[in-house]
């Protein structure tokens, strides 16, 4: 993806001095063109720590643009992505993963022919911190590392209440399941900063209401939640301030209740005029 968005000159550089004052996420001036077309212009929001964001907006305002973006996926035209400070320009996604930012994905993407165990052990794999050697002779520290890592998976299954489906194949597991499995094998990358994109998708009411009560779960464990949901109901209840984008551009940012009294994101939404909204 990187000839597409080769890194513009006024990105800002990896080498940046770390700041310690910073938010959790800062994003500061995103833009990223795909050609002609401005997925993302101009964008500014911070995520702090131990929040719930909600980044909304109608279909191809550039949110799914914004994840990949944070995640490494794609390289901004212009402006800064800094995660406890430090700049991620020119990181690669394993690079972003192991600093600790972590994804889901609007269209599952668990590795079927794997149980569920074995897809949260993929993800806790990005934390090892043992060789190649120790692992082809088995060395005890892997041996540790190994068990520590099958501990922490079953743990976050349970956490998922997938604690007695770890054995079944991931294609085996119901829709739910999976989107819940995907969220555990995100966790187990060891993230600090979680993005969830459309979570929710498919998911009847009642689902929707445990997922909810999930989300505020996984915050409460000590995570940072970004999370992209079209939702409304679920959005306003679980987030703690939301951004709202629109054709590639910040429109409004608050609390639930600004957000939802927001003449310009009524306008969004019912794709009508500012001014006949207000
Ligand atoms: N790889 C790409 N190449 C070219 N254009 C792209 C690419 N990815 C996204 N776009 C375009 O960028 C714009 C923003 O898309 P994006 O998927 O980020 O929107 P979104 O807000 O996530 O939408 P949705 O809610 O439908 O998922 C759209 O016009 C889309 O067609």
């Amino acid at each position: 993806m990187s000839d597409i968005n080769p890194v513009g000159p006024d990105y800002a550089r990896a080498e940046e001095p770390v700041r310690d004052d910073a938010a959790v996420l800062e994003i500061e001036n995103l833009t990223l063109k795909f050609g002609g077309l401005t997925a993302l212009d101009d964008v500014s929001f911070d995520i702090n720590e131990g929040e719930i964001l909600g980044l909304i907006g109608p279909n191809g305002a550039g949110k799914t643009t914004c994840f990949n973006a944070i995640t490494g996926v794609y390289r901004p035209t212009s402006g800064a992505i800094r995660f406890n400070g430090r700049s991620l320009a020119g990181m690669r996604k394993h690079q972003i993963t192991k600093l600790g930012i972590a994804r889901t994905f609007q269209n599952i993407r668990l590795f079927p022919t794997m149980t569920a165990l074995e897809n949260v052990l993929v993800g806790a794999d990005a934390q090892h911190k043992t060789g190649m050697l120790s692992a082809l002779f088995r060395l005890p520290r892997h041996r540790r590392e190994e068990q520590e890592g099958h501990d922490k998976a079953m743990e976050l299954l349970r956490f998922m209440g997938l604690g007695k489906r770890a054995d079944e194949l991931a294609a085996n597991l119901s829709y739910g399941n999976q989107r819940r499995l995907e969220i555990a094998r995100a966790m187990a990358t060891g993230p600090k900063l979680i993005c969830l994109d459309e979570p929710a998708a498919g998911f009847n009411p009642a689902e929707k209401v445990e997922l909810m009560n999930l989300i505020r779960k996984v915050r409460d464990r000590g995570y940072t939640v970004l999370l992209i949901e079209h939702d409304m109901k679920l959005v306003m209840g679980v987030t703690d301030r939301i951004v709202v984008l629109e054709f590639g551009r910040k429109i409004a940012e608050g609390t639930p209740a600004e957000i939802r009294d927001n003449p310009a994101v009524i306008a969004a939404y019912l794709g009508v005029d500012e001014e006949d909204a207000s």
